[in-house]
């Protein structure tokens, strides 16, 4: 983590973060840093502790360490609270309430969230994104599709006029063209301003809507880096630890300090200069 006063708070910053399942750490020192506005990806294989580490960010997981929302020291904050900073999560369950229409689901979501836009305002806003909703409206949310029922999910993230949204594997289980309007979605909703923080297990659903990738492996993030400094072949051996992803044309990133570089042989992969986070 830089220290720099002119630097912007970040809309999401986790700092030397563990999250813990009882004693077990499924998160371990993890420090990220979610700039405003950014799209940011988390990927990793099964059980790698992504889903740990977006519950743990929303505050519904014991942690150690620092997290930030908008600038603010949220460590100590109950899940309300941080949604009252203005982070919502989307759930890989893909929540609503059956019962409920989705009009009152969307109507719920506004209610027990920030209610920083007006609700009529929120909903249109929500509908533009999501079009596929506008007829379904009276409908009960258990009657809507899969892939609608991901899109009511995101919207009501959405309706807690929410500044950053993190995604639980959005996609998992949608058809292509599902994923394809839902990547649009994405696309959309962050070129609004709502920062986003993806976990993903699709490499190309990262590749299309997010500016920088973390992969994360055994709780800890093993790799990060722009999104054009990596492909699909470098994150399967990422996952393995076969290998090291390719270099990076872009700008260098920062020096990690020797200290924070583990010896070659308890690498999950080979770290390159300042790519190592938390190992
Ligand atoms: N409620 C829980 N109680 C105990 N251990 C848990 C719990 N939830 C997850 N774990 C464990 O924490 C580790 C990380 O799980 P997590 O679901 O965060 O991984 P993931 O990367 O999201 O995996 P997936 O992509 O399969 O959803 C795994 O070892 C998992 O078994």
């Amino acid at each position: 983590m830089r220290n720099d006063p002119t630097r912007l708070p970040a809309a999401l910053e986790l700092t030397g973060f563990s999250a813990y399942h009882g004693s077990v750490a499924a998160a371990k020192d993890v420090s990220l840093r979610v700039e405003r506005g950014s799209a940011v990806g988390v990927l990793g294989p099964n059980g790698a502790g992504k889903s740990t580490l977006l519950l743990a960010a929303a505050g519904f997981v014991r942690t150690t360490g620092g997290v930030s929302i908008g600038g603010q020291v949220a460590d100590r904050l109950s899940p309300a609270r941080r949604r009252r900073l203005g982070l919502a999560m989307v759930p890989q369950e893909r929540a609503a309430v059956l019962e409920l229409s989705v009009a009152e689901n969307l109507r719920l979501s506004w209610l027990t969230g920030r209610r920083a836009t007006p609700y009529e305002e929120a909903r249109t806003s929500v509908l533009e994104i999501f079009p596929a909703l506008a007829g379904r409206l009276g409908d009960p949310a258990g009657n809507l599709s899969g892939g609608q029922r991901q899109m009511l999910a995101v919207s009501r993230g959405l309706m807690a006029t929410c500044d950053v949204l993190l995604l639980d594997e959005p996609t998992a289980g949608l058809s292509p063209k599902l994923i394809s309007e839902l990547v649009e979605a994405i696309r959309t909703l962050n070129e609004r301003g709502i920062t986003v923080l993806l976990v993903e297990q699709n490499f190309s659903v990262v590749e299309r809507t997010c500016s920088d990738i973390h992969v994360l492996n055994g709780g800890r993030i093993v790799w990060h880096g722009p999104t054009t400094g990596i492909d699909r072949d470098s994150i399967g051996d990422l996952y393995s630890g076969a290998r090291r992803p390719r270099p990076t044309a872009s700008t260098p990133p920062d020096p990690v300090p020797e200290s924070r570089v583990r010896p070659e042989a308890e690498r999950a992969v080979p770290a390159r200069s300042g790519e190592a986070e938390g190992i």
